[in-house]
C-alpha cells in the first residue's frame, strides 16, 4: 500500500468524512482557536486562500452560525472555484493581484477585519527554491491584504514552511503585532514543514501608510531613491547613511575601495565623502 493512500486514512481525515468538513485542514484552524481563542469576539473575517472551503466552513458553523448577526462579514478569497458556504462572501481571485486585493478592501468599506487567516499554498513544483519563493510570495501578499483590512488589536495566522526564514518573519511581523508566535497544530503532519505563523494584537507604527507596491520590486526601489536623493540634498551632513521613509530600512553608501600595492601610488581607498 501506497504511502499516500495510507496517509488519507489518517485519524484527521476520517472524522473529517464524518463531520463534513471539505478537507481535514479544517482541524488545524479548530486547533489553533481551541489553543489561542482566535475567534473570541471575532465578527469580521477573510479568509485567502480558501479552497476547497474547510476553513471557510469552520467560519460559517463558529462564526455567521445561525446568521442572526447582521455584523458578521466572511470574505474568502481563492483563485480557484469554490462551491457556496452559508454567510461567506466568495471572491475568485489571486491573491497577488491588485485587483483581486480591491476587490477584497472594497468589501469591507468603513469596516475592518478583526482576523485574517491564509491557507496559502502554490502549485508545488518540486524545485525547492522556487516553490519556498512561491510560498514567500503568498505570504508577502496576504500580510500586504492584512494592512489594509486589519483592525487594530486584529490577528493575522498564515501558513507557512519551516526554511522560510522564520527568524527573519519573525522580526518583521513584531513590528505590526504585539505577539508572534509560530504554531503547529497537532492535525499538521509531523513530516509537513507546514507550520503556522500567529500574530496578535495589530498595533502597526503610527507612521506607517498601507501601499500595496510590492516591496520587492523596483518601483518602490526607484521612490526610495527619490526620497533618498531629496533627503540627501536637503542633509549634506547626513551622507553616510540615507534612510528610506520605509520602516525598518535603510541604504548604506556603497564606498568603494583599491588594493594599494607596493608601486603605486593609488591613494583610493577612502570615500570621497571622508
Ligand atoms: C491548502 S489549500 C487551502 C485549503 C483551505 N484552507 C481549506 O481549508 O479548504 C491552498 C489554496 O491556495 C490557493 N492559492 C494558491 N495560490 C493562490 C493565489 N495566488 N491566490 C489565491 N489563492 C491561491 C490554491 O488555489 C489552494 O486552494
Amino acid at each position: 500500500m501506497g504511502k499516500s493512500s495510507k496517509d488519507k486514512r489518517d485519524i484527521y481525515y476520517r472524522k473529517a468524512k464524518e463531520e463534513g468538513w471539505r478537507a481535514r485542514s479544517a482541524f488545524k484552524l479548530l486547533q489553533i482557536d481551541d489553543d489561542h481563542n482566535i475567534f473570541g469576539g471575532v465578527k469580521r473575517v477573510v479568509d485567502l486562500c480558501a479552497a476547497p472551503g474547510s476553513w471557510s466552513q469552520v467560519l460559517s458553523r463558529r462564526i455567521y452560525g445561525d446568521g442572526s448577526d447582521p455584523d458578521v462579514k466572511i470574505v474568502a478569497v481563492d483563485i480557484q472555484e469554490m462551491a457556496p458556504l452559508k454567510g461567506v462572501l466568495q471572491i475568485k481571485g489571486d491573491i497577488t493581484k491588485l485587483t483581486t486585493v480591491n476587490q477584497i478592501i472594497s468589501h469591507f468599506d468603513g469596516s475592518l477585519a478583526d482576523l485574517v487567516v491564509s491557507d496559502g499554498a502554490p502549485d508545488v513544483t518540486g524545485l525547492h527554491d522556487i516553490d519556498f519563493y512561491g510560498q514567500a510570495q503568498l505570504i508577502l501578499s496576504a500580510f500586504n491584504i492584512t494592512t489594509h483590512v486589519l483592525c487594530r488589536g486584529g490577528t493575522f495566522v498564515a501558513k507557512m514552511f519551516k526554511g522560510n526564514d522564520m527568524t527573519l518573519m519573525y522580526n518583521q511581523m513584531k513590528l505590526f503585532f504585539e505577539k508572534v508566535s509560530f504554531v503547529k497544530p497537532k492535525s499538521s503532519r509531523d513530516s509537513s514543514l507546514e507550520n503556522f505563523i500567529l500574530c496578535q494584537n495589530y498595533q502597526p507604527p503610527t507612521d506607517f501608510t498601507p501601499t500595496m507596491i510590492d516591496p520587492m520590486k523596483d518601483n518602490l526601489f526607484q521612490n526610495n531613491n527619490n526620497n533618498n536623493n531629496q533627503n540627501n540634498n536637503n542633509n549634506n551632513n547626513n551622507n553616510n547613511i540615507s534612510k528610506s521613509n520605509n520602516l525598518n530600512q535603510s541604504i548604506l553608501r556603497f564606498v568603494a575601495c583599491v588594493e594599494v600595492n607596493n608601486n603605486s601610488s593609488i591613494s583610493n581607498s577612502r570615500s570621497s565623502n571622508n
